[in-house]
């Protein structure tokens, strides 16, 4: 019989748990993932990579049509076949053997099925024959089980069978038509995609284009994608659905607008794989959002450790910031964070040490591959005043930038950066414009590094390039003395 008693269990093999299982192992210890569908998870079959695949060929044409000379050696349109093979290719046909390989390099007991807690630090993994086999943990148990797609109560959407953000990424053809429901990251990046694939896209939301982003950025997105002909109904939502026998569906929006689309995306947010996990025997809710400590271990309803802490949670389902690149950075912080407890090592909790997910807070950064690119770190203008700092906030038209009127004829951007006063730091930036993706991670190390203003004035961006974006807004924002 194989070992079924293990330093740490994961249960989720998506990118987080693979990370808090990779480096649980590196950390000297023992550990076990288990997983019910793909090791791999979400974002590597059914979201970033494969959406981003989509969404790349297109972005690559527009960059060549940018261009005087360039365009004149564009001499068709996009080849969709192409593009959805690339896309396969790049969810690995949706098969895990490589992500399978890389678990048994790293020494980690994969076990495949449905995981539930069984009791203190014990995880059942119910197989498909509904075989159950009892793993024990010496140390910790670790919930890593991530999202899906919330799909709102509206009439007849259930029976619709909608698509979710998992068929959008994974479609074996482009519908003529296609209507979304939901105007955040998911819509927003899937009507950028299909528009250029080819349907005529209708996007329904309730609160706009992007809502969560600096208001600049949304204009820029939301003008780019009126313009790529994208029906927009900004500020309405679906009041009922129905698929006809010939398939096509039938939205009626609460403004009594009636919409007719081969497909319907919902794109209205996720919900957390919570149930089936055992979690009411912890006296937990199943089926809602785990709330951890700044340790990231779960709490109970009055707010205390379950058990005596050995119980965690990390990645989408804690709801910090859920994002792979945030969750694989929550793994690293619990993952040495468990193994220095195991060892009876002090921990560093303290903002910005070692095993504290303090950028969750304060720099988490974000690429939305919407034509244009927004890319943004840390704190909106409106979440930086909302969370009490005095803040200054100061934008500067990216388009005006020697570097990016190079980069492309009619470079149309915007860039702002938030600052503290009181501590004369960064604490926010946006981009909004053509491949601004790479600017992001500059203004992440200002934001974590609380880089002072005066010292910024002493990282001089290269001439001419779009960087120089960062001399423009210390130069609006003003050089004291
Ligand atoms: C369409 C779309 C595009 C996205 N694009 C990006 C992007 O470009 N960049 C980015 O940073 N983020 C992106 N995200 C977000 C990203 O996909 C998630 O933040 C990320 O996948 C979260 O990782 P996770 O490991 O927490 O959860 P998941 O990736 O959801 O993995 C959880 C794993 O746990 C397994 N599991 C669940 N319950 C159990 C159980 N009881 N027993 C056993 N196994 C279980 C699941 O099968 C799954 O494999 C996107 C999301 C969507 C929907
Ligand atoms: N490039 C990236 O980083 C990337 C890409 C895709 C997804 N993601 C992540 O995946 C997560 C899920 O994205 P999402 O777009 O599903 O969620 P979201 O929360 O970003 O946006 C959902 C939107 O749907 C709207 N909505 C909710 N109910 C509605 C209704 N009944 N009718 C109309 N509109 C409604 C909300 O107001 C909101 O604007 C996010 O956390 C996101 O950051 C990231």
């Amino acid at each position: 019989m194989s070992e079924t008693t293990f330093d740490v269990i994961v249960i989720g093999a998506g990118p987080v748990g693979e990370n808090v299982a990779d480096r649980i192992v590196q950390g000297g210890l023992t550990a076990a993932i288990v997983e019910r569908e793909l090791v791999g998870g979400e974002c590597s079959y059914w979201a970033c990579m494969p959406t981003k695949a989509l969404l790349r060929d297109a972005a690559a044409l527009r960059a060549a049509r940018a261009l005087p000379g360039a365009r004149e050696a564009v001499t068709g349109d996009l080849d969709v076949a192409a593009v959805l093979r690339r896309r396969d290719r790049f969810a690995s046909d949706w098969n895990d053997a490589g992500q399978v390989d890389w678990l048994n390099g790293a020494g980690v007991a994969l076990f495949r099925g449905q995981g539930r807690i069984g009791g203190e630090r014990a995880v059942e993994v119910v197989d498909t024959d509904d075989t159950v086999t009892t793993l024990q943990a010496r140390h910790a148990v670790v919930v890593a089980t991530g999202s899906r797609a919330r799909i709102p109560a509206v009439p007849g959407l259930a029976d619709t069978k909608p698509w979710t953000g998992r068929e959008a990424a994974s479609a074996a053809s482009v519908p003529g038509r296609l209507a979304i429901i939901g105007g955040g990251v998911v819509g927003t990046e899937m009507a950028t995609a299909y528009s250029a694939l080819g349907a005529q896209v209708t996007l329904v939301s309730l609160d706009g284009v992007l809502p969560t982003v600096e208001p600049f950025a949304a204009e820029h997105v939301t003008a780019s994608l009126k313009e790529s002909g994208v029906d927009l109904h900004p500020r309405s939502g679906l009041a009922e659905v129905r698929r006809d026998e010939t398939g096509t569906v039938h939205l009626t929006l609460v403004d009594g607008t009636t919409i007719v689309s081969d497909e319907l995306l919902v794109a209205t947010g996720r919900t957390p794989n919570t149930s089936h996990l055992g979690l009411e025997h912890l006296g937990l809710p199943p089926g809602e959002w785990l709330h951890v400590d700044e340790s990231l271990r779960v709490l109970d309803a009055a707010g205390s450790p379950v058990g005596d802490g050995w119980l965690y949670a990390a990645g989408d389902v804690n709801r910090r910031a859920m994002l792979t690149h945030q969750g694989k950075y929550q793994a690293r912080a619990v993952g040495d964070l468990i193994v220095a407890r195991a060892h009876g090592k002090d921990v560093d909790l303290s903002p910005w040490g070692r095993h504290a997910a303090t950028a969750d807070e304060r720099a988490v950064t974000q690429v939305i591959f919407s034509d244009p690119e927004v890319a943004a770190v840390g704190l909106t203008q409106r979440a930086a005043t909302e969370a009490g700092l005095d803040v200054r906030a100061v934008e500067y038209d990216l388009g005006a930038v020697a570097g990016a009127t190079l980069h492309a004829d009619g470079y149309r951007g915007r860039a702002g950066m938030v600052v503290d006063q009181s501590r004369n730091v960064i604490v926010g930036f946006t981009a909004v414009g053509p491949d601004v993706a790479e600017l992001v991670q500059a203004a992440a190390i200002a934001i974590a590094g609380e880089v002072p203003l005066d010292r910024l004035w002493h990282a001089v961006p290269a001439y001419p390039t779009v960087s120089e974006i960062w001399l423009r807004l210390l130069e609006t924002y003003g050089r004291e003395g």
